[in-house]
Parts: C-alpha cells; structure tokens; sequence
C-alpha cells in the first residue's frame, strides 16, 4: 500500500538532511512502528507520508501511485481519501463534543458514521461530551474514531500513547490494532517501547548528526 524509496528531506536553514535516504513499504493490514530519539525526524516522516508536507527527493507511492511530484488536487484527494491520521495528544478540539469532533473533515449527514465510529473505540453514549472534559486516553480514543471513520486504507498515528498511563495506552495499541487487522496499512510514529508488540516491523531512524 505504501512504499517509500530513498526519501530525504532537509529543511531551508539546516544543511544536513533530517531525513536520508529512507527505504520501506507498508502493505494493507501491517502496523509499521517508526522508532528513533527525540529529532531524529519521526514528525518530519509522518508529515511526508501524510501529505502535509514533501521531501527533497526519492519517491512515495500509495497504492502504485507517486505522490511526491503528483498535483495539488491529486495530493489534496488522497488527503481526504486515503490517508487520515492520528495527531499528537489528539488534537481535539475542546469545546467540541466527540461526535462533532469526528465530524470535522466529514459531512454533517455522516453523523451516524461518526457514532458508530464513536462506538467502535468503546465510547458510545459519551457522543455529547466536550472532548475538553475528557481524560487522556478518552482522548485518545476519540482521535482515532476521528481518523477511523472514514475507513481510508492509510491510517498515520503520531506519538498516540504519549502520556497515557499502561491501561488506556494498551486500549488506544488495541484499536490500532484491529485498523490493522481490518487490512489497513498502518504507522505508528512513536519512542515509547510499549509500541513493539503490535508491529509487524519497526524502523528506527538514527540520532541526527549535528548540522
Ligand atoms: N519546520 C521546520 N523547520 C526547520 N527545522 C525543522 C522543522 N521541523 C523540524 N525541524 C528539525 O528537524 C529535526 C527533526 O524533527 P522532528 O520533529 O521530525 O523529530 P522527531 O523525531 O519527531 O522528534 P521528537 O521525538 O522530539 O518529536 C529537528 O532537529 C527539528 O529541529
């Protein structure tokens, strides 16, 4: 589904490329797990692959096609199509209730999706709630009924455990888990170990060389 060949991605006011020469491919129904420390380019990567941003030179494909040099519209389709993701720490809006959360990017008549996508991560009958008033790993839930609910067959999760204690991290794993095991194509970006045993592969990126 994804395949990545000789990426790099080097940013206006640093020489050194932060991202060199990465090679991967990610088929439907496997959860590729991006490690690496702090600034070793794990967000950079993420951004490329979620079409927010794009690299200085290699190619991504997303189901055979290129994505690096292809045209706004087709990248701007693909962004709302094929690829969703899971933010740090959620990126809720707070004063917005869940349902209306998951609804943003969506059609106001996909309420009912949005509801069953609010039940699927264990949260129905909380459709109401502020997401503000929420813990952590409700949170947590809730941006991946956001991002699952448009069942696109690329599903990026940037650092999803962060500051969640063992329980709600291994509840948000699990949901990552069944994306996958539903045959999306699956990366989780993130340095936190508990990580490892959902994936099929892991990637570590290397500590960045001083600029
Ligand atoms: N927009 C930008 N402009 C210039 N440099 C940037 C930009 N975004 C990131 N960088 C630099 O690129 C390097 C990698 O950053 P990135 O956020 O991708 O790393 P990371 O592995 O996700 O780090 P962390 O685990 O701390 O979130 C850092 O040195 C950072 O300063």
């Amino acid at each position: 589904m994804i395949e990545v060949s000789d990426l790099s991605r080097s940013y206006a006011n640093s020489r050194a490329p932060v991202i060199s020469g990465l090679s991967f491919s990610v088929r439907r129904g496997e959860i590729l797990w991006v490690a690496g420390p702090s600034g070793s380019g794990k967000t950079t990567l993420l951004n490329v692959l979620g079409l927010l941003s794009t690299a200085n030179s290699g190619e991504y494909r997303i189901d055979g096609q290129e994505m690096l040099g292809a045209p706004q519209q087709v990248r701007a389709r693909s962004r709302r199509d094929v690829v969703s993701t899971v933010f740090q720490r959620g990126n809720l809006f707070a004063h917005l209730s869940a349902v209306d959360n998951v609804l943003v990017g969506m059609h106001p008549k996909e309420r009912s999706v949005a509801e069953a996508s609010l039940a699927a991560v264990g949260m129905a009958g909380r459709e109401r709630q502020p997401a503000g008033l929420m813990s952590g790993g409700e949170q947590g839930r809730v941006a991946i009924a956001r991002a699952t609910a448009r069942r696109t067959p690329v599903l990026l999760a940037d650092e999803p455990v962060s500051g969640l204690d063992d329980a709600n991290a291994s509840a948000v794993l699990q949901l990552l888990e069944q994306a996958g095991a539903s045959g999306v194509a699956v990366v989780v970006v993130s340095h936190d170990p508990r990580v490892g045993p959902i994936a099929s592969a892991t990637l570590t990126l290397p500590a960045r060389q001083a600029a």
